[in-house]
């Protein structure tokens, strides 16, 4: 298939060749690309980021008008304010168009930032509201109700409009889909889908939510943009009733009809939404309501949309492809190193990470009490106490996701102060989380190439376009997660969804997942909860092994086996304050950590050893 690809994609220039007449067919190719695009760059904010636009009629209203007006002369709209505008030629008019559309993502994304679901969904619709009663009332910028006339497109004394607007429109078409293939296939995709997924798992891996996020708003408000300032040229005359809010919830039912994340999907949706209506005009006034009742029979039985059922029945073609992927990634990450180097034996080691009088109020709980404490390189902390101790909230002050209300953390030499958790990452400080946290709709393999997020370095239009240089970057880092895999024992699940992996192994692919940060300290909030037996005793060899390359390791863990083997020293937690430090035995055999475990007769008992259940997990 891949093969046919370069002999099909110039199929539809010959369009006007082909078809002489009627313009009907030709009207209606444009206006399914024009769409397609549309459709396309609302799958950016919806598919990619998860979020919810019922605006993006807006976007497409800013690229169509400024088109209009920027091209349209007086004489053809007598009495208008058209004349108050330069005429420009129409490629300068149409990227006047593409800008201010994407000025108007970018001030956009500012209220996403801050809201999303239901919240974003009354933004976005009060958004496409405001530019379509501009377009409607303000004469003076837009000629209002009656319209703008635009004239017919010519270049080098070819005509380009009718029949032959098909070669402005699929150049276009064709470049700007393939940008955004490449961008949802690359590193920028996996950012999109991981901050969809959990924004907090995301910026501990070091992708930046804000940076992202705007991007993902104005990339999509510009290529609406660009959609628009085409359909101005289509019929070379617009009018404000075309962008009413009827289109935006139109182009969102297309999309999910379709199938979000998929050009075949956005592609089928709007092909199927455009036709529809010449199929039904006698139904024109119940438009909506058949895309509805359409939309739920086609949700009920494929709720991926019919990219999802395409997918589904390529999947067995697939798996050759990916067995010849696989056969290659082992190639190439054999001998690939992925823990730094132990560092020489005598070697200065100032710590990694030093806590100076941490305290975390929340409200009137205190939840950490002036906690200090140190994590030299290669030695593992094991932080513990009972439930409700201050452990998690800790790891979290450490990895920025909280600001302490008072106290200092700095981690190699560096006060962090307000550093936001995703510089924090990029700095070398990886986490797991208590409640895993992995991106469940990606591969085990692309979630460790989230992890490696921070090591990739070309830029958007380099992935965009696909350069070389990009192929070869993707390349090299995905042996790279491979060669993680591996070290971690999960390289058979490379290309396993994430959410369909078993307990024991999401566990260690959250762990190969911090690796990819090739982090100096590695925060592990109870990486044995849930495993058994055997799973501990694996889990424990690789913290060892983590440790053995000089890597500083803080572990939370209520399984004291495990805490008793791995860990250099040992703080104890009790209501957020420290109640001992120490070796493992020494403070095993504490009175105050008894106490604080077993109650206040705990030292009468004897020495402690924490209630545990079957699977050696300490019950608080
Ligand atoms: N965001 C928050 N807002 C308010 N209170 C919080 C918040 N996060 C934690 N707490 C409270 O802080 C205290 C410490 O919680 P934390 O989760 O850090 O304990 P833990 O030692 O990790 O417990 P566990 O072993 O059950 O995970 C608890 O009383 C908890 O309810």
């Amino acid at each position: 298939m891949r093969r046919l690809w370069p002999l099909l994609l110039p199929l539809p220039l010959l369009l006007p060749v082909l078809v002489e007449s009627p313009y009907y067919v030709h009207g209606l190719a444009c206006r399914i690309m024009i769409y397609t695009l549309l459709v396309a760059s609302l799958d950016l904010v919806v598919g990619y980021i998860g979020d919810v636009s019922i605006g993006h009629a807006g976007f497409f209203a800013i690229g169509a008008y400024t088109v209009a007006m920027l091209t349209a002369t007086p004489e053809v709209n007598p009495d208008s304010s058209v004349a108050f505008f330069p005429q420009l030629p129409f490629l300068v008019a149409l990227a006047a168009g593409v800008l201010l559309a994407a000025l108007a993502g970018f001030v956009l994304a500012f209220p996403a930032l801050r809201s999303s679901g239901p919240y974003l969904a009354v933004i976005t619709i009060a958004y496409g509201l405001i530019v379509y009663t501009f377009i409607n009332e303000q004469e003076r910028f837009t000629n209002g109700t009656k319209g703008v006339t635009l004239l017919p497109l010519r270049a080098f004394g070819v005509d380009l409009s009718g029949n032959h607007f098909v070669w402005v429109v699929y150049p276009f078409l064709a470049l700007v889909l393939y940008g955004l293939h490449n961008l949802g296939r690359s590193f920028w995709g996996r950012a999109f889908e991981a901050i969809k997924h959990s924004s907090v798992a995301a910026s501990c891996c070091g992708i930046s939510r804000p940076y992202y996020k705007i991007w993902a708003f104005v990339i999509s408000a510009a290529v609406a943009g660009l959609a628009g300032g085409l359909f101005a040229q289509l019929d070379a005359y617009i009018a404000p009733n075309t962008f009413s809010y009827n289109l935006s919830v139109e182009f969102l039912i297309a999309l999910i009809f379709g199938g979000v994340r998929s050009i075949l999907g956005n592609l089928v949706g709007v092909s199927v939404f455009v036709v529809l209506p010449d199929v039904f005009s006698a139904f024109a006034d119940y438009r909506l309501m058949v895309y509805g009742a359409l939309l739920l029979v086609v949700l009920f039985f494929l709720p991926a949309g019919i990219a999802g059922l395409v997918r589904r029945a390529l999947a067995p073609f697939t798996r050759k492809d990916l067995e010849a992927e696989r056969a290659a990634l082992e190639d190439a990450s054999r001998g690939l190193a992925v823990l730094p180097e132990p560092p020489p034996p005598g070697a200065a080691a100032a710590p990694s990470l030093a806590l100076d009088g941490v305290t975390m109020r929340f409200g009137g709980l205190t939840a950490v009490n002036g906690l200090s404490f140190e994590v030299a390189p290669g030695k593992v902390r094991g932080l513990i106490g009972p439930n409700g101790s201050g452990k998690s909230t800790t790891v979290n002050l450490l990895t920025g996701l909280y600001v302490p209300t008072s106290g200092g953390i700095s981690f190699r030499g560096r006060a962090l102060g307000r550093l936001p958790p995703h510089e924090r990452a990029r700095a070398g400080m990886a986490r797991t989380f208590q409640n895993l946290q992995l991106f469940g709709d990606l591969t085990a393999l692309e979630n460790v190439l989230v992890g490696l997020h921070a090591s990739f370095h070309c830029k958007l239009w380099q992935v965009a376009l696909r350069t070389p240089a990009a192929r070869r970057e993707e390349r090299a880092l995905r042996a790279r997660a491979y060669a993680l895999l591996r070290f971690v024992g999960l390289e058979r699940s490379a290309f396993e969804l994430a959410r369909n992996l078993p307990y024991g192994q999401a566990r260690l692919l959250e762990i190969a997942r911090a690796l990819a940060l090739a982090p100096r300290l590695l925060l592990l909030d109870e990486p044995a909860a849930g495993l058994t037996g055997g799973e501990i005793e694996a889990m424990s060899a690789l913290v060892g092994r983590i440790k053995a390359a000089g890597i500083a390791v803080l572990l939370i863990e209520h399984h004291m086996d495990m805490v008793m083997a791995v860990s250099d020293e040992v703080t104890v937690l009790d209501f957020g304050k420290k109640i001992a430090e120490g070796a493992p035995r020494a403070v095993q055999d504490d009175p105050a950590v008894q106490e604080a475990y077993l109650g206040k007769h705990a030292s009468a008992i004897g020495r402690f050893e924490p209630p545990t259940d079957e699977a050696g997990t300490v019950r608080a």
